[in-house]
C-alpha cells in the first residue's frame, strides 16, 4: 500500500469505529481485524502502519469525532509527513482544505473530564490516561522466578513496584515466547498485579474471586496460595469464565474451581460458601476510565446511564461478597476506574449499609491513599488507573 492508501484505510476504519462507538457495535480491534481479513493484499507492515494511525487518531480525540477524516485531518495538522499523504492520488484521501472540519482534541468528553477532576485528579494528570501503555507481564511463581524469565527477553526490566512483574517493550511478541508457552508468565499490567495482591491470600485459605472473568487475578491468587487451599472463581459471563480452566492448566494452577452464576441470583449459586470465605476479591465491572491507555475508544462509549448501571452492579456485588465472608474475614474491592462514584463513594455507601465493617489501609509500594482506599494513576505511578479498598468484617 502507498502511504496515501494507508491513510485512506485509517480513515475508513475510523468511520467504522466511530459508527460502532455510537451504536454500541464491535470494538476497534475487532473492526481492524475484520477490515484486513477482507484485504489480503495488505502486508504486515501496512497493517501495523494503519493500526498505528488509527490508534493515534483515537487517542488524540477526546470526544467522538464527526468522521474518520476529521480525526485524521486533526492528526495531520501536527504531522507534516501525514499531511503529505492527503495527496488526492487514486487510493489516497483528497487534499486537506483549510476550513474543513477537524476533530476536537482533549482527553475525554467534557462531562467525563469534569467527573475525573471532581474525583481529585489534577488536570495535568489527564493526558497520561490516554498515552500508550507499556507491556507488563507477571511471573508465575508456581513455575519460575523473575530472574529465570528476564534473560528470555532482551529488553526486559523488572517493573518498578510489583514484586513479580517484568516490563517489556510495547509490541513484544509475548504470546509466542517460551516462558508464555510454559505458563511462566501472564500478561498483566503492573497496577493490576499490585491491587490483586491487596487480598494477601495465603496457602490454606478459602478464597472467592467473585468477578473472575477469564481469571487474570485468579491465577495470581493461586500462585500466592502456592496451590494450597480452596479458590472459587465466579462470574456471570460464561464466555469469559470458560477461558479460565485452560489458562489455569497452562499456569499449573490446580486449586481454582469455576462457577457460573445468574445475575441477581448469585447468593443462590453460592449457598455452600455463605459466611465461610476468609477473603473475597471483588474485581468489579466498571467504566474502565483507568484503562483508556489500552482501550482509548472506551471514553467515546461511556454514557452517564451506563455509569449509573455499573454503580448499581458494583453495590450489588459488594453486598454478595459481604454474605460470603466469615466473621473477621475480608473483602478487597477493585475497580480500574478513577471516578469516585465507582471507588471511594461505593466504599462509603457499603460501610453505611453494613454495620460493624471497617476499611483498612491497603498501603501499596505505589499509589496513595484516596478516601477510604488507595489509588494508582497513570501519571503518578506509570500503571493503569485503579482504586482498591480492603474491608474487614466484624468478628
Ligand atoms: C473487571 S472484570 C474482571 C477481570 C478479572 N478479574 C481479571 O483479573 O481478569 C469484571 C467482571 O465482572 C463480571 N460481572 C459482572 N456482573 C457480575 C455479577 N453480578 N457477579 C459477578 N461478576 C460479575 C463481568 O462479567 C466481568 O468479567
Amino acid at each position: 500500500m502507498t502511504p496515501a492508501a494507508r491513510t485512506q484505510a485509517a480513515i475508513e476504519l475510523l468511520d467504522a469505529i466511530i459508527g460502532a462507538a455510537r451504536s454500541g457495535g464491535a470494538a476497534a480491534d475487532t473492526l481492524i481485524a475484520r477490515y484486513f481479513a477482507e484485504r489480503r493484499y495488505a502486508g504486515s507492515k501496512d497493517r501495523r502502519a494503519v493500526r498505528e494511525r488509527v490508534y493515534a487518531a483515537i487517542r488524540a480525540a477526546g470526544d467522538v469525532p464527526a468522521s474518520g477524516r476529521a480525526a485524521m485531518v486533526a492528526l495531520a495538522d501536527a504531522d507534516a509527513e501525514l499531511a503529505a499523504t492527503f495527496d488526492g492520488s487514486r487510493h489516497g484521501p483528497a487534499p486537506i482544505s483549510a476550513d474543513e472540519t477537524r476533530a476536537a482534541g482533549g482527553v475525554a468528553p467534557a462531562w467525563l473530564e469534569a467527573a475525573l477532576l471532581a474525583s481529585g485528579l489534577e488536570r495535568q494528570a489527564l493526558p497520561a490516561l490516554v498515552e500508550r501503555a507499556p507491556l507488563d507481564v507477571r511471573v508465575n511463581r508456581l513455575k519460575a522466578t523473575r530472574d529465570d524469565v528476564l534473560p528470555a527477553f532482551p529488553d526486559a526490566a523488572p517493573t518498578p513496584f510489583a514484586e513479580h512483574g517484568v516490563r517489556l517493550p510495547t509490541g513484544s511478541a509475548v504470546e509466542a515466547s517460551a516462558p508464555f508457552d510454559e505458563g511462566a508468565i501472564e500478561v498483566q499490567d503492573e497496577g493490576s498485579q499490585l491491587v490483586g495482591s491487596v487480598l494477601q491470600a495465603v496457602p490454606g485459605e478459602r478464597i472467592v474471586d467473585l468477578c473472575a472473568g477469564a481469571g487474570g487475578k485468579t491465577l495470581a491468587l493461586a500462585a500466592a496460595m502456592n496451590n494450597a487451599g480452596a479458590l472459587l472463581a465466579c462470574d456471570v459471563d460464561r464466555a469469559r469464565l470458560q477461558r479460565l480452566p485452560q489458562r489455569a492448566a497452562r499456569a499449573g494452577v490446580t486449586i481454582a474451581e469455576t462457577r457460573l452464576m445468574n445475575p441477581a441470583r448469585e447468593t443462590e449459586a453460592l449457598a455452600d460458601w455463605l459466611g465461610l470465605a476468609d477473603g473475597v476479591l471483588v474485581d468489579a465491572p466498571c467504566s474502565g476510565t483507568g484503562t483508556w491507555r489500552r482501550n482509548p475508544e472506551a471514553r467515546w462509549r461511556l454514557t452517564a446511564e451506563r455509569l449509573a448501571r455499573l454503580q448499581a452492579t458494583q453495590a450489588h456485588v459488594l453486598d454478595v461478597a459481604a454474605a460470603l465472608v466469615r466473621p473477621g474475614g475480608r473483602i478487597v474491592y477493585i475497580v480500574c476506574s478513577l471516578l469516585d462514584e465507582e471507588g471511594t463513594d461505593q466504599i462509603a455507601a457499603f460501610l453505611a449499609r453494613h454495620d460493624g465493617w471497617s476499611a483498612e489501609e491497603p498501603s501499596l509500594p505505589a499509589g496513595r491513599r484516596h478516601g477510604q482506599g488507595w489509588r494508582l494513576d497513570p501519571a503518578a505511578d506509570g500503571t493503569d488507573g485503579f482504586f482498591v479498598a480492603r474491608l474487614r468484617a466484624p468478628c
